[in-house]
C-alpha cells in the first residue's frame, strides 16, 4: 500500500485501502453512496463497512457512464439527499468509474453549497486520474463538462483490487491518461509501457501499480500548486481538446481514454508541426498507443466538425483555442491561436 498527498488531502493506493473508509467519514451520521450497476459489488462492500462503523447509508443508484453524467441524474441524487434530511455533517462516497465520480463530486460540491465527498474510485483512469484533483462535473448539450466546480474530497481510496473486475477494454482506456502522465511529467512511465506492455496492463501485476502511484504523484504534484486550473494545471489536459470533441461527435459512446489516445497523437502533431517538438518524440506517441491498442485515428470527414466542437474547449479564451503541447518529452507549454491550416494539417496525421 502507498500513499500520495495531495493538497489537503491522501490518495491511498493498494488491495485493501477501503478500511481507510469510515475514518474518512467519520462524524456524519448518514453517508450517500453514488454508484452504478456495474460496480454494485464494489458499492456494496464500501456500505458494508459504513453500516459496520455506525453509520445510516443511502444508497443511491445512478445510470452508468457518461449517462450518468447528467444534470436530470443530478437532481435526482439532490431529490435524494432532500428526502433524507441531508446536512451538512453527512457525507457523500462517489464509488465507480471516473463518470460516477465527477458526478457524485458535482452533487456533493452543490448539496448545501458543499458536504463532504470521498471518491472511491475502481477503473484504473478514475484511479489514475478522474478521483483524484477535485475536477467534478456534467455534460451539457454543448459538450463535455461544462457544468460542474473544483471540490476537493476529504480523500481518494484506490482499491486495487477493483481492477480484476475491470473490462479489458476499460483499463485500455485509463492507460491513456497514463501515457498523457508520461509524456507531460515523468517519462519513466514511458520505458516501463515500453518494456511490455502486457505486462503494463496486467490488473495484478507490480508494474500497474507503480504506473498508478506514478500517475497519481504527477496529478497531486500538479493540482496542489494549481487546484483551479491558473495556469500549470492546463498541462493534464494534453490531448483534451480534440478528445472531447471526438466524445461529443461519438455522442458519449466512445471511452474517453481512447478519445483522448487520437487526441495525444493530434497534439504530438500540433507540437512537432509547430516546430516545437522534436519528430522522433512525436511519433514515439503514436508508437507507444498503438502498442497497446488505444485508436490513433479518426474519419477524414469528421475534421470540420470536430473543429468547431473544439471551441467551447475551456482552455480557449474568447475565440482563441489554446491547445497544450510539448516542446521537448517532460517539458508542456502552450500553444495559442494556432492557424486553421497548420491544426488541419495536424489533423492529417490522426485522419483515417
Ligand atoms: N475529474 C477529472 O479530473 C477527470 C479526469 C479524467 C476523466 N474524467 C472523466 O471520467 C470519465 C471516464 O472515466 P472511466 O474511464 O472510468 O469511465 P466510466 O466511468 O464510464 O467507467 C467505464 C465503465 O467501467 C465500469 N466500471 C468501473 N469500474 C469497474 C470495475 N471495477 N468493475 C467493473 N466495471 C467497472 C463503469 O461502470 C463503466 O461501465 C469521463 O467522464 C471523463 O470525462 C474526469
Ligand atoms: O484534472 C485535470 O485538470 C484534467 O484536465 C484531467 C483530464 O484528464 C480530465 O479528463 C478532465 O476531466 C478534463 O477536464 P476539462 O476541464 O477539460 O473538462
Ligand atoms: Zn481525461
Amino acid at each position: 500500500m502507498s500513499t500520495v498527498d495531495v493538497a489537503t488531502y491522501a490518495v491511498h493506493i493498494g488491495r485493501g485501502v477501503l478500511d481507510h473508509l469510515p475514518d474518512l467519514v467519520k462524524g456524519a451520521n448518514q453517508v450517500a453512496v453514488i454508484y452504478a450497476a456495474p460496480v454494485r459489488e464494489h458499492a456494496t462492500r464500501a456500505e458494508e463497512r459504513l453500516r459496520a462503523a455506525g453509520h445510516h447509508v443511502l444508497p443511491i443508484e445512478v445510470p452508468d457512464a457518461e449517462a450518468g453524467k447528467d444534470i436530470s441524474v443530478a437532481a435526482r441524487c439532490w431529490d435524494a439527499l432532500g428526502e433524507a434530511a441531508f446536512t451538512r455533517s453527512d457525507a457523500v462516497v462517489g464509488v465507480g468509474g471516473g463518470a460516477v465520480t465527477d458526478l457524485a463530486g458535482f452533487v456533493a460540491a452543490s448539496w448545501l453549497r458543499g458536504v463532504r465527498l470521498v471518491t472511491v474510485p475502481t477503473s484504473l483512469l478514475g484511479m489514475v486520474d478522474a478521483a483524484v484533483g477535485g475536477k467534478t462535473g456534467i455534460n451539457t448539450a454543448a459538450g463535455k463538462n461544462l457544468v460542474g466546480a473544483f471540490y476537493e474530497p476529504a480523500g481518494v481510496l484506490c482499491d486495487l483490487a477493483a481492477l480484476d473486475t475491470l473490462p479489458a477494454d476499460d483499463l485500455l482506456a485509463g492507460m491513456a491518461e497514463i501515457v498523457k502522465c508520461g509524456f507531460i511529467a515523468d517519462p519513466e512511465i514511458l520505458r516501463l509501457i515500453e518494456a511490455g506492455p502486457a505486462a503494463a496492463l496486467d490488473p495484478a501485476g507490480e508494474v500497474l501499480a507503480e504506473l498508478v502511484e506514478r500517475s497519481v504523484a504527477v496529478k497531486a504534484r500538479v493540482v496542489t500548486v494549481d487546484l483551479r486550473e491558473g495556469g500549470l494545471r492546463e498541462i493534464l489536459n494534453y490531448g483534451h481538446t480534440l478528445g472531447h470533441a471526438i466524445e461529443r461527435r461519438e455522442r458519449y459512446t466512445w471511452k474517453h481514454g481512447h478519445a483522448i489516445s487520437v487526441g495525444l497523437v493530434f497534439a504530438a502533431e500540433l507540437g512537432r508541426l509547430s516546430g516545437r517538438l522534436a519528430p522522433d518524440v512525436a511519433a514515439r506517441h503514436r508508437e507507444i498507443l498503438e502498442r497497446l491498442g488505444l485508436p490513433v485515428s479518426y474519419p477524414a470527414e469528421a475534421w470540420p466538425e470536430l473543429h468547431a466542437a473544439m471551441r467551447v474547449d475551456k482552455k480557449a479564451r474568447g475565440a482563441t483555442l489554446r491547445f497544450v503541447v510539448l516542446d521537448g518529452l517532460a517539458e508542456p507549454g502552450t500553444l495559442a491561436g494556432p492557424a486553421d491550416e497548420l491544426l488541419a494539417e495536424a489533423y492529417r496525421a490522426v485522419a483515417a
